[in-house]
């Protein structure tokens, strides 16, 4: 028979005598493994809980760092991690609660390029950001992933709750909003306003869903829970139908949207908004991306720009851009100062699929001076087969 470690009989003893837990719920914790996207207001609240209950692998996804507006919420960070990535402080507040936890901290923004391959590995999904374009882009890479989605939102007094694609046949996000909202009816918690304490109660209940879903304690009945911290009752619960046949994520094969990454999410919802852009969702968006058809504008203009491709020499080998310089990212990572470019030159940065790129671009950023231009080019190279250039290799 299974057993833990020792002590976890001390730490977790609370729960594990709870009728219907016992030693297998903890030992199904510990083996799970579960992805949190966004580590806001939503997101540390949810962490907090799932480290402290013993879930075995906890991947934290958040692109953004901390500032002092954050921390009236967000409560895994603090005074003194204000300018560290949100990921990074969420990670090493969780570690102070429990040394041996493990847990991934990834520092890039889920898109439609990486969020299959970022997701895969993980159990459970959970949605604590808060635009349109990431709620669709999670809630089709559940369905594609066959995986639950606890999915949390919160502004101003109100907050909602609901675990996407659950059981066999529960809807998935594009089920029950098919369209996406107008953008005039949605706003950031920085637009709209939002009590702290809301996104608590939302993030723990996300990480209780969370709990349920893994130790088995769940009914698997869909439902939407609404709250609302100046009515009464503050809660309301609605029975959700099953996942509906015309969905174009998770109904019947003839209505399928297609591939993730060439899903367009931001367009999808409306078009670019500048606080998406703020985010680095949607393409050639905050100062440090560009979009590929920009990029082509800009090497089509005749100023002075070098290009640096960070992949692996073999596939260099295979297919590259005139004018490119190959450098793999490991070499870049690990001397970015070598590859600076020279003041008054853009640099800019591919890969196959924009990924690396990104954490290319993140390296040279943290040498780089003022007035420095280097842009990761979003979408890498199959952008570039995709939208400039049909005769350009795919592999
Ligand atoms: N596509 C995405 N990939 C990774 N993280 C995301 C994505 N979209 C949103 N997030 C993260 O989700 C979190 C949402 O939390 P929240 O709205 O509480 O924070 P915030 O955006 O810092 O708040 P404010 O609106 O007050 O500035 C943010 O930290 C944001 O970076
Ligand atoms: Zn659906």
């Amino acid at each position: 028979m299974s057993t833990l470690p020792l002590e976890d009989y001390k730490r977790y003893g609370r729960q594990m005598i709870l009728d219907g837990f016992g030693l297998p719920g903890q030992l199904k914790l510990q083996r799970a493994s579960v992805a949190v996207v966004g580590a806001g207001g939503l997101g540390c609240p949810a962490l907090q809980y799932l480290g402290a209950a013993g879930i075995g692998r906890i991947g934290i996804i958040d692109h953004d760092r901390v500032e002092l507006s954050n921390l009236s919420r967000q409560i895994l960070h603090n005074e003194e991690t204000v300018g560290m990535y949100k990921a990074d402080s969420a990670t090493q507040a969780l570690k102070r609660l429990n040394s041996h936890l493990t847990v991934d901290a990834i520092t890039t923004a889920l898109t439609a390029e990486n969020a299959l391959s970022l997701l895969a590995p993980y159990d459970v999904i959970l949605d604590c950001t808060d635009n349109a374009p990431t709620r669709y882009l999670l809630s089709d890479t559940a369905v594609a992933l066959k995986k639950p989605l606890v999915s949390g939102a919160a502004q101003k007094y109100e907050g909602q709750l609901c675990v996407y694609n659950l059981g066999p046949d529960g809807p998935c996000y594009r089920c029950l909003f098919p369209k996406p909202p107008a953008q005039d009816t949605v706003g950031t918690c920085e637009e709209t306003g939002i009590l702290g304490v809301v996104t608590g109660i939302i993030g723990d209940m996300q990480a209780l869903e969370t709990i349920r879903l893994i130790t088995g304690l769940h009914d698997y009945k869909p439902s939407l829970l609404m709250f609302s911290a100046l009515s009464s009752p503050q809660f309301k619960n609605f029975k959700l139908r099953t996942r509906n046949v015309k969905c174009a994520a998770c109904g019947t094969a003839e209505q399928r949207l297609g591939e993730i990454k060439d899903i367009d999410y931001v367009q999808f919802c409306g078009g670019p908004r500048p606080d998406w852009e703020r985010r680095g969702l949607g393409e050639g968006v905050d100062g440090w991306r560009i979009r590929i058809k920009d990029f082509e504008t800009a090497l089509k203009s005749g100023k002075q720009v070098s290009i640096l491709d960070v992949r692996p020499e073999t596939e260099f080998g295979i297919c590259q851009l005139p004018l490119s310089t190959n450098v793999p990212l490991g070499r870049l990572v690990a001397n970015p100062i070598e590859f600076l470019p020279k003041k008054g030159m853009e640099a800019y940065i591919v890969c196959r699929l924009g990924n690396d790129s990104q954490i290319a671009v993140e390296a040279l950023r943290s040498v780089s001076g003022e007035g420095v231009v280097i842009k990761d080019v979003v979408g890498g190279l199959r952008a570039w087969s995709r939208d400039v250039d049909a005769t350009f290799p795919v592999y």
